[in-house]
């Protein structure tokens, strides 16, 4: 039996340069892993097939589960003959903006990695990762780093200060694909990705908070009229930095100071059903 923790992602920054050839958007953003994470399992079986089971009811557990399609790719990829049972203990919230999806089909490769000692490099199982998402790349290795292309062009940044980072997710479910369908180009306020990095690299916590952009939030927001008053009510509370995360609609604040986390998270417990306090991870 083989066990890999497979961490959530915020978006400190996101932007849109323009939309490609293949219908996919060219994205520069910058992502950090938190401390909210799903917990896989794996173990080998004599027969030839995947079976995964993660008890959630919004999380199918045949092939169009994340990790299913990722140990299809590493068997194939791999030439391996014997099947595999993948079970996932699910704390992500799902289709959140949070990449548990994709983090689980990271998590899947990796763990295949070590279940049948392949030997595959991060950069190997990277390459792996495209055929699965787009955000499934940057969750091998995770941390904080800049996303470049589809997602899947990676540099690695210093980590996020640590902080407290609260999440408030109200009861909607985003469909990605929707969400960059409704891209404007000619209309957007961009994040400014030099001035983020820059601020990473001083390990100066305010100036990343100040630099925290999704083009996606607007979008998202109109679409969605539950989201703005979560993020006014973290703005009201004195939130260092406030965003939604990815294609939404969960809605983060980082801050320094535990007591500001805790007084964030219970103004919005029983407000919106599902609030979390966790650490950033480094
Ligand atoms: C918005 C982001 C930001 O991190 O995350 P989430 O909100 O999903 O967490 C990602 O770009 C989402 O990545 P991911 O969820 O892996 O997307 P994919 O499955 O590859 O693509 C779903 C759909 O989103 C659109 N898409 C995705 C990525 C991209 N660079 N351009 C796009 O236009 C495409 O329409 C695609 O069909
Ligand atoms: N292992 C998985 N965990 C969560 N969702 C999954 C998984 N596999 C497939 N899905 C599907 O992917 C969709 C997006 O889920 P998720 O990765 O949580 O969101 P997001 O892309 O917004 O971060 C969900 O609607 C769900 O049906």
């Amino acid at each position: 039996m083989v066990y890999e923790k497979a961490p959530a992602k915020i978006n400190l920054t996101l932007d849109i340069l323009h939309k490609r050839k293949d219908g996919f958007h060219e994205v520069e953003m910058i992502m950090t892993s938190i401390d909210l994470s799903d917990r896989l399992f794996f173990e080998v079986l004599t027969k030839d097939v995947i079976i995964v089971d993660s008890e959630n009811r919004y999380v199918p557990n045949d092939h169009r589960n994340l990790a299913y399609q990722a140990a299809k790719v590493f068997k194939k990829q791999c030439g391996i003959r014997s099947g595999v049972k993948i079970d996932i203990d699910k704390n992500i919230p799902v289709a959140a903006g949070l990449a548990g999806g994709s983090s689980d089909a990271a998590a899947t490769i990796r763990g295949l990695n070590r279940l049948f000692s392949t030997g595959l490099s991060n950069e190997q199982m990277e390459k792996m990762a495209e055929q699965i998402g787009s955000d499934v790349p940057y969750c091998i290795q995770g941390g904080t780093q800049l996303a470049k292309g589809r997602g899947e062009v990676l540099t690695p940044l210093p980590p996020l200060p640590a902080c407290y980072v609260v999440l408030a997710k109200p009861k909607i479910g985003v469909s990605t694909k929707e969400v960059y369908g409704k891209v404007d180009l000619n209309n957007m306020i961009h994040p400014n990705n030099e001035l983020a990095i820059k601020a990473l690299e001083d390990q100066d916590f305010q100036a990343v908070c100040d630099q925290m952009v999704n083009v996606l939030e607007p979008i998202t927001m109109n679409m969605h009229k539950e989201i703005s008053p979560i993020k006014e009510q973290m703005d009201n509370a004195d939130a260092d930095g406030v965003l939604m995360s990815g294609s939404g609609p969960t809605v983060y604040a980082i801050v320094k100071q535990q007591s500001k986390a805790e007084r964030i998270y219970n103004s919005l417990k029983g407000f919106c059903e599902e609030v979390y306090v966790v650490h950033s991870l480094r």
